[in-house]
Order: structure tokens, then C-alpha cells, then sequence
């Protein structure tokens, strides 16, 4: 019988380290995942997210560290991992020999279920993931959106502990995305632990308790998206797009008192600022010079996070 620990954690991950070849993807990170948490793992393309959820999700072993999910230990108990896990990858992988009903049904039966609980379940999540009116079609004629819910619909039929989704809303459009997030949240009221991996910051934010955000294969920061934003150091972002960037040089910006950062964005400057917003006016007529076209003040997200630490921006 193989050792399980029972788990306060629902995804621990300690040290992990994930070669290929000479280029290494993930350079020792840790993260646990609560039971019945939401956690994001935030970042722009190649910062090592879908690794870190291939080793997770047993798709591949890691270098090096230690990764348990739902108390198993991923190297070694891959079997026991791979039942109590459900799994999204950024592909479909949808069977498109088989209707949508049959997608859910035989995905029921492979996890060792009868004929009986197999129907009855594939109707639950076909009405649950509004695809009953879909059921018996090919899933090569459903939307993007519904793709992606049949997906979840069929990575949770089995009713896992752990459920990994690897950009779950990518290419979705914004309606799309807006219902799948729905669903999403009922699966977290419903206590399944998930964990996501976006590049997409309101995602993050939207749906996790939690957000480690990665990049180069190392985890920067981790925390909630507000001790995020709080620790960032800046409390208001003042946009500004100008006529004629040139005429403002960003060293006479970042001169000005309370200005923490001042990055050059298409068209201005983004300035994040500690003053709140009663020192706008300093910035607005250091800025006067370049005629500014149009003006935002806002509060840090997590993408003025990235920033902070990177210098870059989280979109590509
Ligand atoms: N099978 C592989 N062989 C070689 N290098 C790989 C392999 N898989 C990933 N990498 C490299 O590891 C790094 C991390 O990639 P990874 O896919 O984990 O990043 P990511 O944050 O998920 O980005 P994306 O959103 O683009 O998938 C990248 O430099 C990538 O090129």
C-alpha cells in the first residue's frame, strides 16, 4: 500500500527545480495550495507556470525538490496522484470521436464508475455546465467558450480533490471568459482546491484567494492580490498619453516628489506615485510640455506589481 500523507495542504511544493536539457524552466520554487483555496500562478509567457503544473499533474518528473498534491507524493505515487486530480491543459483534448454526453460518460467510466452513476452524473454536469441543450453533438461544432466547460465540466466528473487549469480563459472572448469564471466559482464554493496559471491579472485576481506571481522560472512574490498591491510600495498610477512623448523627458517625471516609478509605455508614461492622488497636478504640469491627449488615475493592480519588480509588463 503506498504512504500517503494526509493533507493540510492540497498542493505542496518544496524546491522544486525542472530542467531540459541545459535550459532550466523552474529554479527551485515553493508553493502550498490550501485545501479548498484558490491560488494563481501569474505570469508572463515561459516564467515556468505550465511546468510547474506538468510536474503537479504527473506529465513530467521533476530535477529536482519535492511536489506532493492531495497528500501524494508526485514521483512516486504518480497512480494515486493522477486519481485524485483533475486536469485542464491549454490544448483540447477533447474526444472528437465521441459526442459531448459520451466526452463525460466514458471519461466517468475510466475513473471506475457503473453504468448507472456514469449517466447520472454526465446529465449533472451536462445541466450544471449549461451544455444539455449540446449533448449529443460533435464537440468540433461548440463555441470556445463551451469547449473549455465541457473541459472542466470532464476534468471534475470524477470529483478530484485537486483541479489544475492551465490558462483556462485563453482566446476565450470577454463573455466567454465572464461565464466560465462563473463556473469556476462554483466549483470553489463547492470546496475543490484549485490551482490556475494566467497571464491575465484580473483573472488572478477575480478568481484566487492567492497569486504567486513567476517569472524566469522563480516565484517573485506570493501572497493575497491585496497585500500584493499593498506591498508594492505604490498606492495610485497616474497614465499619461502624450502628443508628444519627447518634449517630457522621464527623468523630469521620476524627479518629482512621491514618484516611485515612471515607465515609458506606447504613446506616455505609466508613473506609479506613494501620495495618492493629491499629487496628480505635479505630475499633470511636469507633463505640460508634451500636450497631454488623455489622463487615468488608478489604483495599483497586479500588474503595476510586476512592474515594480520587473521593470516589464505582464502582457507580452
Ligand atoms: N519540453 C520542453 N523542452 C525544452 N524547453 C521547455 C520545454 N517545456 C518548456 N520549456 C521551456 O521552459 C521555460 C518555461 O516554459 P513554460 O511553458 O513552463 O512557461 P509558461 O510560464 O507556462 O509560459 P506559457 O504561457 O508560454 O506556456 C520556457 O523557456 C520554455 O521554452
Amino acid at each position: 500500500m503506498a504512504e500517503r500523507v494526509e493533507p493540510s495542504t492540497a498542493v505542496s511544493v518544496s524546491g522544486l527545480f525542472k530542467r531540459y536539457g541545459p535550459r532550466t524552466a523552474v529554479a527551485g520554487i515553493d508553493l502550498d495550495v490550501g485545501v479548498g483555496e484558490a491560488f494563481a500562478l501569474l505570469g508572463p509567457n515561459g516564467a515556468g507556470k505550465t511546468t510547474t503544473v506538468n510536474v503537479c499533474t504527473t506529465r513530467s518528473l521533476p530535477s529536482g525538490g519535492r511536489v506532493r498534491v492531495a497528500g501524494w507524493d508526485v514521483a512516486s505515487q504518480g497512480v494515486r496522484v493522477r486519481r485524485d486530480i483533475g486536469v485542464v491543459t491549454q490544448h483540447n483534448t477533447l474526444d472528437r470521436s465521441c459526442s459531448v454526453e459520451q466526452n463525460l460518460y466514458l471519461h466517468c467510466r475510466l475513473f471506475g464508475m457503473g453504468h448507472r452513476s456514469a449517466r447520472t452524473r454526465t446529465v449533472e454536469l451536462l445541466e450544471t455546465f449549461r451544455l444539455a441543450s449540446r449533448a449529443r453533438v460533435d464537440p468540433t461544432r461548440l463555441s470556445g467558450g463551451m469547449v473549455q466547460r465541457l473541459q472542466i465540466a470532464r476534468a471534475i466528473a470524477h470529483r478530484p480533490r485537486v483541479l489544475f487549469l492551465d490558462e483556462p480563459t485563453t482566446g476565450l472572448d470577454p463573455q466567454s471568459r465572464l461565464s466560465l469564471w462563473e463556473q469556476i466559482d462554483l466549483l470553489r464554493r463547492e470546496g475543490t482546491s484549485v490551482l490556475l496559471t494566467t497571464h491575465h491579472m484580473e483573472e488572478a485576481e477575480r478568481l484566487c484567494d492567492r497569486v504567486a506571481i513567476m517569472d524566469h522560472g522563480r516565484v517573485l512574490v506570493c501572497g493575497t492580490p491585496d497585500a500584493l498591491k499593498r506591498e508594492c510600495g505604490v498606492d495610485t498610477v497616474v497614465a499619461l498619453t502624450l502628443a508628444d512623448p519627447s518634449a517630457v523627458p522621464a527623468a523630469r517625471l521620476s524627479a518629482l516628489a512621491h514618484v516611485r516609478s515612471v515607465d515609458t509605455v506606447e504613446g506616455g508614461y505609466r508613473i506609479g506615485t506613494t501620495a495618492g492622488q493629491a499629487h496628480v497636478a505635479q505630475i499633470v504640469t511636469a507633463a505640460l510640455d508634451g500636450t497631454i491627449l488623455h489622463l487615468s488615475v488608478t489604483e495599483p493592480t497586479l500588474e503595476t506589481v510586476f512592474i515594480t519588480l520587473t521593470g516589464r509588463e505582464l502582457r507580452d
